[in-house]
């Protein structure tokens, strides 16, 4: 079998290949459609972020199976369009952890003592010895956005340089991160205490430009801002404007919005208190070997005896159990996608209980697939079907498991309870026919719901006018709706009503529609799409 590597890869990654018996070409920087035309070849792609698995490239892979990315991130990927031709895509989450802590470190002393500026003004040949003077971390305090795996190593060498360490992560038990050394506090105190922030969250819907001008205006205006995660997440506007305004010091960004990019792209390279480096996080040789090691590994045990691990799109179990339970860990990761995206505060608890016809069956594989969909929203590429349990485990989150043969309604029904620290969230489902997934009640409301694709979740009264009323609000903005399902409780008065929508609606629409009368509030929505 054949293996192309497209981008960069340690050799590590290719003797072991090699080694396992594949025939591995490596050709880095391929241009699209040169790249098209030889993907035909290949049973096993290993990328990182250059290349682009498109589903027109995809269209070409006839003989692909495996796409194994080196790092964790798959935005480069189109993984629905890899499931539909059963093609499994794999990364390998921790592998560059430590070394992208280090490297938001690195910044952070950077900018406290301008060394990249000194350097570029000794080599323009003058010696400048007052115009950079710095400041100690020693007694300083660092904030966290995002207490994950980077962001606890960052904590934690930030400790070892005497530094506090406070952090803001809505999903983290307080527990948890006090077991680290950090103060959990919301985002405003977090901006108003902290001397360096440091941002570790992946790019989300909520995440995006999560770091905006309000954030930008409630730091200490002697305080440095530091974005090594993701781009899109730090408003790049806003943060140009915050330099220039003296809002705060400096910042230093590793990721940016559009990649690669230049000064036309990007006004922050052309600000003195700014410095920067082109995606170079994971870059040092330990983390590309550890990545390449690991990623090759997976590739090669996927091709030649056929085990999949920390896949993001296949769930680890044989060919006979995910055929009797395949509909179910769809429906289980998307109960658990929902409960994430439309309730707040850290999960505690999770009681699964499995009736009817599915009590029969090995139903640990749809628990896997409700903590994968629970932590996707939050996680992304960073969680798949292997290591979710793992993340619960960490997390402190308890999952209990039962089963009983009555289904009531239904002929079998996946009911969940997640316990969070704002409060408890039920939510049932069933499959009807061979795979129809339905959600067919949430809380005190029932209805018969397919959460499928964006959508929008709205709270309101059951009055006449309200639907009327969210549709010219949602046609008036150019948002088409393609499906509606309204659940009702009628003790109450209370409805809930799912819209599919052909877009995601934007943070400025669901402003509009959450002001709307008899609405008392409205989540905007994405799922997998069935
Ligand atoms: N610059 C690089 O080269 C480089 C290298 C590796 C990783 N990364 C990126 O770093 C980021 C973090 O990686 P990780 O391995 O630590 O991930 P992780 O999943 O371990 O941690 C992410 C943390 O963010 C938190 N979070 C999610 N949504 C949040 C929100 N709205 N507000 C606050 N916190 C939120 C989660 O609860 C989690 O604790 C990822 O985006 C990853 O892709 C960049
Ligand atoms: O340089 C890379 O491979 C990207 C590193 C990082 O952003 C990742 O997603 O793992």
């Amino acid at each position: 079998m054949k293996v192309l590597i497209s981008d960069n890869l340690s050799p590590a990654g290719v003797k072991i290949l090699e080694a396992a018996g594949l025939e591995v070409d490596s050709i880095p920087g391929l241009k699209p459609e040169e790249l098209k035309k030889i993907i035909g070849n290949y049973e096993g792609l290993v990328i990182r972020s250059a290349t682009k698995v498109t589903a027109d490239l995809l269209e070409a892979a006839h003989r692909l199976k495996v796409v194994g990315r080196a790092g964790i991130g798959l935005d480069n990927v189109d993984i629905p369009a890899a499931s539909q031709k059963g093609i499994v895509v794999m990364n390998a989450p921790s592998g560059n952890a430590t070394t992208a802590a280090e490297h938001a470190i690195a910044m952070m002393m950077s900018l406290s003592r301008n060394i990249p500026q000194a350097t570029a003004s000794m080599k323009a040949g003058k010696w400048e010895k007052k115009s950079f003077m710095g400041r100690e971390l020693t007694g300083k305090t660092l904030g966290v956005v995002g207490i994950g795996r980077i962001g606890g190593i960052a904590a934690s060498r930030a400790q070892g340089l005497k530094m506090k360490t406070i952090a803001y992560d809505p999903h983290m038990p307080k527990e948890m991160a006090e077991k680290i050394g950090v103060e959990l506090v919301d985002l405003l105190e977090l901006a108003n205490r902290a001397d360096y922030i440091t941002v570790h969250v992946p790019l989300t819907k909520e995440t995006r430009n999560l770091l905006s001008t309000d954030f930008f205006k409630a730091m200490k205006k002697d305080a440095m801002f530091i974005d090594c995660a993701r781009g899109g997440v730090c408003d790049e506007q806003a943060l140009y404007e915050a330099l220039v305004d003296g809002e705060i010091a400096g910042a230093a960004l590793d990721v940016f919005s559009s990649e690669p990019t230049t000064l036309e792209g990007c006004p922050l390279l052309g600000l003195k208190n700014f410095i920067c480096t082109p995606h170079l996080g994971a870059s040092t040789s330990e983390a590309q070997e550890n990545v390449a090691l690991i990623i090759a590994e997976q590739v090669a045990d996927y091709l030649l005896r056929g085990s999949v691990t920390n896949a993001v799109n296949v769930p680890s179990v044989s060919a006979d159990v995910l055929a009797q339970v395949g509909p179910y860990i769809t429906l289980g990761e998307m109960l658990g996608s929902l409960h994430m995206q439309m309730a707040k505060g850290g999960v505690q608890t999770i009681n699964i209980e499995y009736s009817g016809q599915l009590a029969d069956l090995n139903t640990a594989p749809v628990t896997v697939a409700f903590l994968k969909g629970l932590f996707t929203p939050i996680l992304q590429d960073a969680v798949n079907y292997v290591n979710a349990p793992v993340i619960a485990k960490d997390r402190g989150i308890r999952v209990v498991e039962s089963k009983s043969e009555k289904a009531h309604d239904f002929n079998n029904v996946l009911s969940a309870k997640v316990v969070t620290t704002e409060g408890e969230n039920i939510l049932v489902g069933t499959v009807f026919g061979k795979n129809e997934p339905r959600l067919v009640r949430l809380n005190s409301f029932r209805l018969e719901a397919l959460p499928s694709g964006p959508m929008l979740l709205v709270y309101n009264k059951d009055v006449p006018g309200v639907i009327g009323a969210l549709g010219t609000t949602l046609g008036t903005a150019g948002v088409n709706i393609s499906r509606m399902t309204v659940g009702r409780e009628e003790e109450s008065n209370q409805n809930i009503i799912f819209l599919s929508t052909d877009e995601l609606i934007s943070r400025e629409l669901l402003a509009k529609v959450r002001e709307l009368e008899h609405i008392d509030d409205a989540v905007v929505l994405e799922l997998n799409r069935f």
